[in-house]
């Protein structure tokens, strides 16, 4: 233990460790930073012969190996991009290792699935080495990829079956942060595991099966709300980085590449922060030398898509902001479980604003199931009341099956809140729980009417048409599905303005702030009183707002007086800040102020809608994939030619998939 620093066991650590040493078949699911890489590591350098580690990324396997020599211990790596003198030194020795040994034996030796599936001459060595009971034992790291009901399928991982086949005697230990129960049973059945038990109650056969609390008491949500002004998002963001984590490690997840430079450059013109930047057009000697320098701490922030995460082995990461909403809470779960590895105290900022939700709709619509991850996502943001802890349990348990009591620890059930996110320390001025169903009422009113005279809206316009004083105008006769549809005017594809009388359509303007109407047109995008139309074009794809299944509930009333006697169960509430938020210095315990309104306009992608109203207000988002502003699902996956056989690019895998290209 001294070897790798670390005073105590983790969570299940010790039992895991026993059970590796044990020989047994082995699943463990530990939240990420949980300390997973200790379960095998520690085996592996106390029993003699080589544990071999499957692992989905490069920069994954680096890491690794270069801690690993870092204290002393013997790991090595065989991946397409190894040199071949580096592979045939390592042959060699592993030759030594089947025969008489007296070099210095591998502890450790790390590889990619292809390396697994595509080389027969690694197969064969591998094979010496299980023949003579010197292969001690396979760890198979984010072993949920093996199953495609799980959200990061790889097809190579699914070829890991023969490790059952070819060796059939030596253990199998299988890794992974996110196990829900189908994604485990398949597991089990892919990898010819058998059933499992529980650490407690292990029969000498069976696979022992360890899972650990999901919650992580050492981090800290918060959901800050984003200007509408990008300059306005910087300068708050470097004024927290700067406040609460002057010198400490941290990550801003981006949703393009174009915003993770953007990031960067403004934090360090604003605040001389050291920033690095990371996504799938990096090179490769780019991301090595920014893995290099922000481990050494030359780089304090890096500034990323998610391409960047999965496996990095940095402790003391203290904060991970979240300059976009996720697509879904399991993505956002997962990168901001970034922070906080070493289990010290540590924040995970989301800056939120309503208009995002346009940008990501477009982006998921492609997705499976896009829409409701999103929804996920949208409905934690929007919520200013319960826990966070409460709601990740709740989410998880619904919508993966795992269990309430993985949120729970040994002092606080799964059921009681944290006592540290936003929403439990938000001062309970600092909000209003409104009664807004005149102002649904009202925007209901207006997207019916606009839909009725076959006109197209997007979130952004109907906030501009709700507003509005006197009369909005709006574009008919885009087929937007209404009676009046196909409207043709002045020959093909021709768009009329028309006016919309708000005194008429809705009894007058909206009377809220901007940032109030657009957080209430997401909470009735959410409870389906709206839903999203999505349009294509040659440029980009465009969500439109259009009344939904649930509209007519309130649309019936014709006059908003007649909303008075509705019942309270019928009623929109929505929570509204109100003031300035206090938020909490959680690393230092400290009580802050920001300066944050909830305001703002997306920064994010928006484009001409060519003639879809005026430029400016509609908002809609490119989802080709080499487009700059597109999001960014690379990952350093092996795809170097192997000694035999090239080892193929990973197909597209259903939540890393590339969106198509719209033509
Ligand atoms: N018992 C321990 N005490 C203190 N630190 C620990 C302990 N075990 C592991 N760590 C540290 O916790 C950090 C995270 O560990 P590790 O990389 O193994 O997490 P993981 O579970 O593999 O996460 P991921 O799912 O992200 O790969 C590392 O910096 C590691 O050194």
């Amino acid at each position: 233990m001294k070897k790798f620093g670390i005073k105590e066991f983790r969570l299940c650590q010790r039992g895991v460790i026993n059970a590796a040493l044990e020989g047994r078949d082995i699943v463990v699911v530990m939240p990420t930073g949980g300390g997973k890489s200790l379960t095998y590591q520690l085996p592996a350098i106390l029993t003699s012969g080589v544990t071999l580690v499957i692992s989905p990324l490069l920069s994954l396997i680096s890491d690794q190996v270069y801690h690993m020599r870092e204290i002393d211990v013997e790991a090595v790596k065989q991946t397409g991009s190894t040199s071949k003198s580096e592979q045939d030194a390592i042959n060699a020795r592993l030759g030594w290792m089947v025969g008489e040994g007296g070099k210095k034996e591998i502890n450790l030796l790390y590889c990619t699935p292809e390396k697994i599936s595509k080389s027969k001459r690694f197969q064969g060595i591998l094979q010496r080495l299980a023949d003579v009971k010197r292969l001690t034992r396979i760890v198979i790291d984010e072993a949920h990829c093996v199953s495609q009901l799980g959200h990061d399928f790889r097809p190579d991982y699914q070829k890991l079956h023969i490790l059952r086949q070819l060796f059939p005697k030596v253990p199998i230990m299988a890794l992974s942060a996110t196990c829900p129960p189908l994604v485990l049973k398949d597991l089990l059945k892919i990898l010819g595991l058998k059933g499992t038990v529980s650490g407690d109650a292990a029969d000498s056969t069976s696979t022992v099966y360890f899972t650990s609390p999901l919650y992580r008491p050492n981090l800290h949500y918060q959901v800050l709300p984003k200007p509408a002004d990008s300059n306005k998002v910087f300068d708050e963001m470097t004024k927290w980085i700067l406040k609460e984590h002057r010198n400490d490690s941290g990550i801003v997840y981006c949703l393009s590449k174009k915003d993770t430079e953007k990031v960067a450059t403004e934090l360090r013109k604003r605040g001389n922060i050291q920033t690095g930047v990371y996504h799938a057009d990096r090179t490769d000697k780019e991301k090595e030398d920014l893995h290099g320098n922000w481990q050494k701490g030359k780089i304090k922030v890096v500034c990323a898509t998610i391409a960047f995460g999965l496996g990095i082995d940095k402790g003391d990461v203290r904060f991970v902001i979240h300059h976009s909403i996720s697509k879904s809470l399991d993505g956002f779960y997962q990168e901001s479980g970034r922070a906080g590895r070493d289990g010290k105290d540590s924040d995970c900022i989301l800056y939120y604003r309503a208009q995002d939700a346009s940008t990501l709709s477009t982006m998921s619509m492609t997705d499976k199931d896009g829409a409701s991850k999103l929804h996920a996502m949208l409905t934690f943001a929007q919520d200013l009341k319960q826990c966070r802890k409460i709601q990740f349990a709740n989410y998880f348990s619904h919508s993966s099956n795992l269990s309430i009591t993985s949120w729970s620890t040994s002092d606080l059930s799964a059921r009681e809140p944290c006592g540290h996110c936003d929403n439990c320390t938000r001062p309970p001025d600092s909000f209003q729980w409104k009664d807004v169903t005149v102002e649904a009422w009202q925007l209901l009113k207006i997207v019916e009417h606009v839909h009725r005279e076959a006109g197209n809206v997007t979130l952004a316009q109907v906030v501009e048409l709700a507003r509005s004083t006197g009369k909005g105008t709006f574009a008919a006769g885009g087929g937007g599905g209404g009676r009046k549809r196909g409207r043709n005017i002045g020959g093909w594809g021709g768009k009329e303005q028309v006016e919309l009388d708000l005194d008429v359509v809705c009894g007058g303007k909206v009377e809220m702030k901007k940032e109030d109407v657009e957080t209430l047109l997401v909470e009735l995008l959410l409870k389906r009183y709206l839903r999203e139309q999505f349009h294509s074009t040659a440029y980009a794809t465009i969500a439109y707002i259009q009344p939904g299944e649930c509209a007519a509930r309130l649309t019936r009333f014709s006059d908003k007086d007649s909303l008075k006697d509705l019942p309270d169960g019928s009623k929109i509430f929505c929570g509204i800040r109100t003031k300035v938020k206090v938020t909490k210095s959680t690393t230092t315990k400290k009580s802050t102020k920001s300066t944050a309104k909830a305001s703002g306009s997306a920064t994010t992608t928006a484009k001409s809608s060519k003639g879809k109203g005026k430029g400016k207000a509609a908002h809609s988002t490119s989802i080709s994939g080499n487009d700059d502003n597109g999001p960014d699902f690379d990952s350093d996956i092996d795809d170097q030619e192997d000694d035999e056989e090239m080892e193929m690019d990973f197909p597209a895998a259903s939540s890393k998939r590339k969106p198509s290209r719209k033509a």
